[in-house]
């Protein structure tokens, strides 16, 4: 090349830097190059999973170039027989880990990856900054049968309420009905045993760790809860942590935990309430049946729900509004008794057979708080539901109840019961009373749950703020009786009095009333001096049960 002066006037030359034109240019293509490498080493361990394919793909060209077809469609033969042999073998593991894989990585390319600007866009969830767009990034597309779980970590300056407030943009853009958000992890670490667990679980640790930045969106593609569901199998021995009960949309097995905490059912009339209660005594009639758990049941609609379960209850009443407070009354004296037990030594009860887990069941809770029309027993129910509310659950006595009306007004303790089903309800207003303020906003549509969908509720899992769909399990009434021949409860044994010397309780604090068997119950009538106290919203609450006449009392 001819070495050309950069500036050439007649009386002076300047000489072009070649050299340095050649260094600076040879060093910004190195840079070019190394950014490259860099990339293709970034993108190569970051798609790491599709290394096979690709060194299959490899290696079928070079196959064909030396031996033609043949060896393929031998392959294809094979691979083909074997995957049916699989399949007929083991339906299961091969859906699992061939056909939904295979649907999760076809869903990730074709639905997800190839709208996502546009669907992100659109639903208003891209930020702009400095001059370009900061995008959720997709991290993993995970399909079962009726959902894809769509995992994306969110841009800065968002948090997943943005999410909740787009999902129905998001499920129809994406081409479904629901979608619904969670903000954290949806799996427990798995359990670990053996040998090698201490390390699995400093892994799981690692693998399984919070991670705020991250939002799970779950779309439903098909609605698995318009079938009906089978009553599940009887539990061994229950669990109380996880009690089988029905199915979630995303097809695992909806579990309850009913360890220390009350359940309230909520749902208008005939949407399946009755279903949550059997479900739930079919996941404990094990443990009915050898005595761990004592079922005490009052229907107060005349035995209409409950008197077909008959033998699985250790004390039933449908018919006589005394003999339901009398109940109550003793669940109240049992509870007492055990806090003077326990006191100082445990927080949580733990059911034995000598000192079982008692499940209060009471089918329609309005009739007895709101409705009874004798209002001294009215109040007197009121009151020991306030005590085994507030007190009850750490020392195993709990309450299930339904309602058609979670409003204050007619369940005046609504705000006791920790745990809370909704099933279809009547009124928009209802699912946040019943679920807790923002529920529905989150998701849980109980008010648009159709008549058909019998059964079909909103809960809060543990741990999660947002509300999961599930399906109670639908046990008629031949199940029930086959249930109650087979689960009876034994003969209720009458607890020997406490060791402990009870404290005679003061005349003014507490009025000791006969139930007509010659056993004396428990009654606080001036609950303020009795000892524990009940909280003050409680008693607020009861009181204003008490004096329906606007604070009146007669
Ligand atoms: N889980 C379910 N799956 C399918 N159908 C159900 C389910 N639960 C209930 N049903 C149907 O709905 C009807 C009403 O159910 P259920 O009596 O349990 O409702 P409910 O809410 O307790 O009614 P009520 O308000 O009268 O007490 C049942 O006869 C049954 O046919």
């Amino acid at each position: 090349m001819m070495r050309a002066p950069l500036v050439n006037f007649r009386r002076l030359q300047v000489a072009a830097p070649w050299p340095l034109v050649w260094t600076v240019t040879f060093f910004i293509l190195l840079a070019r190059l190394v950014v490259l490498l860099v990339g293709i080493a970034v993108t190569a361990v970051r798609h790491w999973r599709a290394w096979p394919a690709v060194a299959l793909v490899l290696l079928a060209v070079d196959v064909h170039r030396s031996h033609g077809w043949w060896p393929h469609v031998l392959v294809l033969i094979v691979v083909a027989a074997s995957a049916g042999m699989w399949w007929w073998r083991s339906r299961e593991s091969f859906e699992r880990l061939v056909v939904l894989r295979g649907l999760s990585w076809w869903r990730r390319l074709w639905v997800y990856r190839r709208q996502w600007h546009e669907v992100m866009s659109l639903c208003g969830l891209v930020k702009k900054y400095d001059g370009g767009e900061k995008l959720p990034e997709l991290l993993s597309v995970r399909c079962s049968y009726a959902t894809d779980e769509v995992v994306l970590r969110m841009p800065r300056g968002q948090n997943p309420e943005a999410y909740h407030k787009a999902a129905r943009d998001l499920a129809y853009s994406f081409g479904t009905r629901h979608c619904r958000v969670f903000s954290g992890r949806r799996q427990a670490p798995p359990a670990r045993s053996g040998s090698l667990a201490w390390i699995l679980r400093r892994v799981d640790a690692i693998r399984f760790r919070d991670r705020p930045r991250q939002v799970w969106l779950v779309l439903i593609r098909r609605d698995p809860l318009t079938r009906i569901v089978k009553p599940l199998p009887v539990p061994a021995r229950p669990d109380f942590t996880a009690l089988p009960l029905g199915t979630r949309e995303d097809l695992a097995v909806y579990c309850l935990r009913l360890l220390a905490t009350h359940v309230l059912i909520g749902g208008a009339t005939r949407m399946g309430k009755g279903s949550v209660i059997w479900s739930l005594l079919r996941a404990l009639a094990a443990g009915i049946r050898s005595g761990l758990v004592r079922v005490w049941a009052i229907d107060p609609k005349g035995g209409m729900e409950l008197s077909i379960g008959r033998p699985l209850f250790s004390r039933y009443v449908d018919d006589d509004w005394t003999r339901m407070a009398d109940m109550l009354d003793d669940a109240v004296t049992r509870m007492r008794a055990r806090q003077r037990v326990l006191r100082g030594k445990v927080r949580v009860h733990t059911p034995t057979v000598d000192e079982p887990l008692i499940v209060i069941v009471i089918d329609e809770l309005a009739t007895l708080l709101a409705f009874l029309p004798d209002s001294d027993i009215r109040s007197r129910i009121a009151q020991s539901l306030g005590m085994l509310l507030s007190q009850g659950a750490g020392l195993g006595v709990l309450v299930v109840a339904a309602t058609q009306d979670p409003r204050k007004e007619v369940v005046s303790v609504r705000d006791f019961f920790p745990t809370r089903i909704a099933l279809g309800l009547t009124e928009r207003g209802h699912v946040d009373l019943l679920l807790g303020d923002g529920a529905r906003d989150r998701g849980a549509l109980a008010d648009q749950i159709p008549l058909s969908a019998k059964g079909v509720a909103y809960v809060l899992l543990d741990g999660q703020p947002e509300p999961a769909r599930v399906r109670f399990s639908y046990i008629s009434d031949d199940v029930i009786r086959e249930m109650a021949a087979t689960f009876p409860a034994p003969a209720e044994v009458q607890p020997e009095p406490v060791n402990t010397p009870t404290p005679t309780p003061a005349p003014a604090a507490v009025k000791a009333r006969s139930n007509g068997n010659g056993r004396h119950t428990y009654r606080p009538t001036a609950p303020k001096q009795a000892a524990p106290l009940l909280p003050s919203s409680l008693l607020h609450a009861l009181d204003l049960d008490a004096t329906p006449n606007g604070g009146d009392p007669r």
